[in-house]
């Protein structure tokens, strides 16, 4: 690296480090270590290990993680376009494995964008439950929301709200909560020189305050018996130990799981031996800081909140149970009959169009084709916008014939209209009322002015092949695909489409990279009109 180290920074590691310091300074003149993290939600560890173009090393706390090595162009290969993999500092892999995230969870990650962790958090979901991801900044919501896209997330809902807020309107209800803070990235200096140029002495103090507050938030959005993982990309006590000692001692209901000095991690300082440390002189991988914090929730508090309506959900006696599990919902849930539709997860089922209680909107969108060519803008305060209309059963009759005849079925979930379009939630719009929401869902697509159902370019991205009643796989090595990814038309025979029983050749078809699905094309007569967004393009 070429910025000068500050040395106010120096001396601090050197006291933090006694005798491990020369090692850790020496780190500073080796490059940081690359790494791709596999999306699980779309391939395999294995088969990405196969497939790969470039040699993979696996990271050591990140069983779909791997180094990428000298020489590596990830974000150059046409896999990437497909959402086949993540690139991630390989030290920010762990703190999503330390949350222990399951199928089903309520999943929480307050300080997401870009996305890096929240897309890791949706591959552990596979579909099931919700993740709720939000960030303070305006700006960079607009790549987390891109990143839950590219990845082929479907139960995900994006906010751009204040932690503060977000406990407010969901008081007890995720199951996990991630809190990857804001820092002074002391850790990260090798990385981003940046960081470097930006610190001051002060600037962990100024840091410790607003850590504290998010910490505050997450404890009253947390179930009884939940985890939250705090992680920090910088050495700096006051910002890590001391922080959480801090947090623990005015918070006796919470205590701290032990990962520190286990496996890859190395234990943490002072008095936290249990929180977790990556040092740049001990892995191969950035300064991390991280600490599992879990709520002491008797289980009998427990069975009668969340878990009790998943449980009726799952065993189909929703009714009657429902009404005993108001504990966990949102907020602006409590006192509602419907509470079933607060806990379905988004997977694909035949639902009856009596299970979409929400009004089609009348009114303005900005979810015209901009940059990111399918609603790329802020929907605004959810609920805001949306005027009651008499068009919401003719509106979801065209999106639900266009889409049983694409896909075989509906797929489950809230709709929830914004103007003209259409976004599949694992909430009820209610639930979001007054957050400002980027997404509040799968954006399925939009009615144009002809009245016709145009599919958007996530509903694609978050589809397998075997989905979809007509598809075609281009091939990477064949340059084909990067015809595709520039947005140009391409030739191709009948016979390379894969059109299920009962289905005709012509219509939007699921243009695949070597069987991963990428985005739509429209085809007729052998040829495949391109319908990949001009903002998504390869350049
Ligand atoms: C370390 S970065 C997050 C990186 C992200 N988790 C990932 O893996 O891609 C911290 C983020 O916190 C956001 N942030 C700063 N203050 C915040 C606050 N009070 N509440 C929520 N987010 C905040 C910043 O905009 C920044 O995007």
């Amino acid at each position: 690296m070429t910025a000068q180290l500050p040395g106010t920074f120096m001396e601090r590691m050197k006291e933090l480090l006694g005798t491990e310091y020369e090692e850790f300074i020496d780190t500073y003149k080796q490059p940081p270590y690359g790494g791709i993290r596999a999306n699980t939600l779309k391939i395999t560890v294995d088969e990405l290990r196969e497939r790969s173009p470039f040699a993979l090393e696996p990271i050591p706390w990140c069983p779909s993680g791997f180094y990428t090595g000298e020489g590596a162009r990830p974000g150059k290969h046409p896999y990437y376009h497909a959402g086949l993999y993540y690139i991630q500092e390989p030290s920010a892999m762990a703190p999503v494995e330390l949350l222990g995230v399951q199928p089903g969870d309520r999943v929480l990650d307050l300080c997401a964008a870009p996305g890096g962790k929240s897309t890791q958090i949706a591959a552990k979901l596979q579909g099931e439950g919700m993740l709720v991801t939000n960030d303070l900044h305006p700006e960079r919501t607009k790549a987390l929301a891109k990143n839950l896209e590219l990845y082929g997330v479907r139960n995900g809902i994006v906010l751009n709200e204040s932690p503060e807020r977000i406990a407010a309107a969901f008081p007890g209800f995720f199951d996990r909560i991630l809190i990857d803070a804001p820092c002074s990235g002391e850790g990260m200096f090798r990385k981003d020189e940046d960081m470097v140029r930006q610190w001051e002495p002060g600037t962990p103090a100024k840091y410790a305050n607003m850590q504290q507050e998010i910490l505050k938030a997450a404890a009253a959005a947390l179930k009884p018996g939940g985890t939250v993982v705090y992680s920090t990309c910088t050495f700096a006590l006051e910002e890590d130990e001391e922080m959480i000692a801090g947090f623990l001692s005015g918070h006796p209901e919470f205590s701290l799981v032990p990962v520190g000095g286990t496996g890859p991690f190395a234990a943490g300082l002072g008095p936290l031996p249990g929180a977790a440390r990556l040092w740049p002189h001990k892995v191969k991988g950035e300064g991390h800081f991280m600490a599992v914090l879990r709520h002491g929730g008797s289980e009998g508090l427990d069975r009668e909140g969340p878990a009790a309506i998943e449980e009726a959900v799952g065993a189909g006696a929703v009714e009657a149970e429902a009404v005993k599990a108001e504990a966990g919902l949102p907020k602006a849930l409590k006192g509602q009959a419907d509470l079933r539709e607060a806990t379905l997860s988004v997977s694909s089922r035949k639902v009856a169009k009596s299970a979409f209680p929400f009004k089609a909107a009348a009114g303005r969108t900005d979810h015209g084709r901009g940059k990111g060519g399918h609603g790329s803008g802020k929907t605004g305060a959810a609920g805001g916008r949306q005027a009651p209309g008499s068009g919401e059963e003719a509106s979801f009759k065209v999106y639900a014939d266009f889409i049983q005849e694409l896909l075989g079925n509906v797929p489950a979930g809230h709709p929830i209209w914004f103007g003209d379009h259409l976004y599949i939630s694992p909430l009820p719009r209610e639930a979001l009322n007054g957050l400002k929401t980027i997404r509040p869902g799968w954006y399925a697509g939009q009615i144009n002015k002809s009245g016709r159902f145009v599919p958007g370019h996530p509903l694609a991205t978050a589809l397998r092949p075997t989905e979809c009643s007509r598809s075609v796989s281009l091939y990477s090595a064949s340059g084909e695909a990067v015809s595709y990814l520039k947005g140009e038309t391409l030739s191709i025979p009948r016979e390379r489409l894969s059109i299920k029983e009962g289905h005709v050749s012509k219509g939007y078809t699921l243009v695949c990279i070597d069987g991963f699905s990428a985005g739509w094309g429209k085809w007729q007569d052998g040829i495949l009109k391109n319908e990949y967004p001009p903002g998504w393009r390869w350049t």
